[in-house]
């Protein structure tokens, strides 16, 4: 499946929420859609469903509109934070709806993870605490098997274990067969290393579109006596620099080998950081 995303611009009133927005996704890989409260997430990811309109510009998925496209439709599981669900269907009433939805529909992992997950299939939604309702949701989005399956914050309520266990599951369902995932979360060193790709937004606009790979490559954290980190830094780019002890670390973009050959401690910086960096000062296209 491809995703071509071209100038897309989205208006409520006088507020452009998405400003222009272009990009492609380019088959089955873990994307990391990531932003501030409020940068333009999920509205984008209801357009890129079908479930709103652009104000103008286009998303086409292998060539088409996803909205009121049916055929499109189906290849698509949006899995939003809440209100999923019709509140007074049960579990089992919910799945077989969805299974009748997509063509791909995996019944057995469905069923399996009911069982993880310990859900009632005779309970009502309404009856279900938040993180049973979230466990739906993941079920859905997993069992649906859609070509293109997009999780918006889908752990409400769900505990730290809960939440690995579904990271856990998600990977294992990547591998086991290869499809488009595109995961929109505030959690990011959580699972960012499940990433292939992270694209942020800010404020409606495309801030940065990097593999993830490249990201750890082109990013590190410098660490070694404040004299010595000083001087390294003094023409990089730096994030952030923090100081203990006498010793600094300075987070740059910049040649990790270059900092390794000079002696300097070198690690990765977590993708957390560098979307807070982007997004703080809109330094988006210096990172190329
Ligand atoms: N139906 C609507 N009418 C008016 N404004 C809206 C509507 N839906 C979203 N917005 C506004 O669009 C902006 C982007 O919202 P959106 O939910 O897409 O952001 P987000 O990146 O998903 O945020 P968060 O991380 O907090 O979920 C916000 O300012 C929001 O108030």
């Amino acid at each position: 499946m491809n995703v071509d995303v071209c100038n897309v611009t989205k208006r409520y009133d006088q507020d452009t929420v998405l400003d222009n927005v272009s990009f492609r996704l380019n088959g089955p890989q873990i994307y990391g859609l990531l932003g501030r409260n409020g940068a333009g997430k999920t509205t984008f990811m209801d357009i890129m469903a079908g479930n709103t309109l652009a104000s103008s510009g286009n998303v086409l998925i292998n060539g088409e509109e996803p909205f009121d496209n049916e055929g499109v439709n189906a290849t698509i599981c949006l899995i939003k934070e809440s209100n999923n669900f019709k509140r007074d269907l049960k579990i089992k009433e919910i799945l077989r709806v969805f299974s009748f939805f997509y063509p791909n529909w995996d019944q057995p992992l469905a069923d399996q993870l009911i069982q993880e997950y310990q859900l009632k299939p005779h309970a009502k939604v309404k009856t279900l605490s938040k993180g049973m309702e979230s466990a739906l949701g993941i079920i859905v989005g997993l069992a649906s098997k859609a070509p293109i399956t997009i999780f918006d914050e889908p752990y409400i309520g769900l505990d730290a274990a809960a939440r690995k266990n579904f990271y856990m599951k998600m990977l294992e369902e990547f591998e086991n067969e290869k499809r488009m995932i595109i995961f929109s979360t505030h959690l990011i060193d959580e699972v960012s290393l499940m990433f292939h790709e992270v694209l942020i937004l800010q404020e409606g606009r495309l801030v940065l579109q990097e593999s993830a790979e490249v990201l750890r490559q082109r990013s590190c954290a410098v660490s070694g006596s404040v004299l010595d980190v000083e001087a390294f830094i003094k023409d990089k780019e730096v994030i952030e620099t923090k100081q203990l002890a006498g010793t600094m670390t300075a987070y740059i973009f910049g040649n990790i080998k270059e900092a390794k050959k000079q002696g300097f401690h070198v690690e990765g910086i977590p993708i957390q950081e560098l979307m807070i960096h982007l997004t703080e000062k809109g330094k988006g296209a210096s990172i190329k």
